[in-house]
């Protein structure tokens, strides 16, 4: 996205695909390009999470390689760019902070959220889930193995919420992390630069790696990093 200036961005609509991205993989970036079709988007922003708190007790690869891998999946496509900002946050990732902060750098956006179906069911979990809804218009998607619905979000305004069934891709990261560990082929699950990535930085392989407090990794894949689990939410936000 670009930033040149008040209101720049007056009109122009703006997806806005969250993830852990360890690794990205083509269920995600299809979901990003159906979206963006369907609902006429200029653009869609890929936001690595920073501190994924829904995830803690899980290990999570360093937030540089999954930014990377990101960049690498989404290098080829002009409409399609990755953004820092809970990368740069500190704390916990709440997507308040994240519209928050993207309204901010592009003033006079119109953003609109995109979210898988496992993910839309626990959105009522997520911090100011009410503040979110008036910030974006959120976008479930269809995703194997899940139900998309929106009915426990009936109290939310009309037209808050739409959902998408898109081409079905069972594909999660947790499968490319147990293929890569096992030396299974994460070929065409993942895109070829991002194959290449996991291979050149160890990603996912228990191996020889310590954790980064010095512990061995036997259980844990290289480079990976824990979840901080006693880190209390409220404290980091603003
Ligand atoms: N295959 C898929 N089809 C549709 N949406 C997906 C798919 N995979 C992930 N998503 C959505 O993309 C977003 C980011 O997902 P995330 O980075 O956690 O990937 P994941 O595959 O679910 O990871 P993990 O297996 O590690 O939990 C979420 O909203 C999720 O629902
Ligand atoms: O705001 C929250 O409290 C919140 C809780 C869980 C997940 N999210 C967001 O949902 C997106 C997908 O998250 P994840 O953990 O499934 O990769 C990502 O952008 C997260 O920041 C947000």
């Amino acid at each position: 996205m670009t930033t040149t200036g008040t209101a720049a961005g007056a009109g122009r609509r703006i997806g806005v695909m969250g993830g852990t991205f360890d690794p990205i993989h083509h269920g995600h970036l299809v979901a990003a390009s159906e979206v963006a079709h369907r609902f006429g988007l200029d653009d869609v922003v890929f936001v690595p999470t920073g501190e994924p708190w829904q995830k803690r007790g899980r290990t999570v690869s360093p937030a540089e390689d999954r930014y990377l891998m990101t960049v690498i999946a989404t290098a080829s496509n002009p409409r399609f760019s990755v953004s820092r900002v809970d990368i740069d946050r500190r704390g916990p990732t709440f997507t308040v902070d994240t519209l928050r902060d993207l309204l901010r750098q592009n003033p006079g956006v119109e953003l609109f959220f995109i979210t898988g179906a496992d993910a839309l069911e626990k959105i009522l979990t997520w911090r100011g889930w009410e503040e979110m809804f008036e910030l974006a218009t959120f976008v479930g998607v269809s995703r194997p193995g899940f139900e998309l619905s929106d009915t426990h979000l009936a109290q939310i305004g009309d037209g808050r919420v739409h959902l998408l069934e898109i081409p079905a891709l069972a594909i999660s990261s947790t499968e490319c992390r147990r293929r890569a560990a096992e030396d299974a082929p994460v070929w065409y699950l993942v895109p070829d630069g991002v194959v290449q990535y996991i291979a050149k930085r160890n990603l996912y392989r228990p191996e020889g790696s310590t954790r980064l407090d010095g512990t061995p990794a036997a259980t844990a894949p290289a480079h990976r990093e824990l979840v901080p689990t006693d880190h209390h939410t409220e404290e980091n936000h603003q």
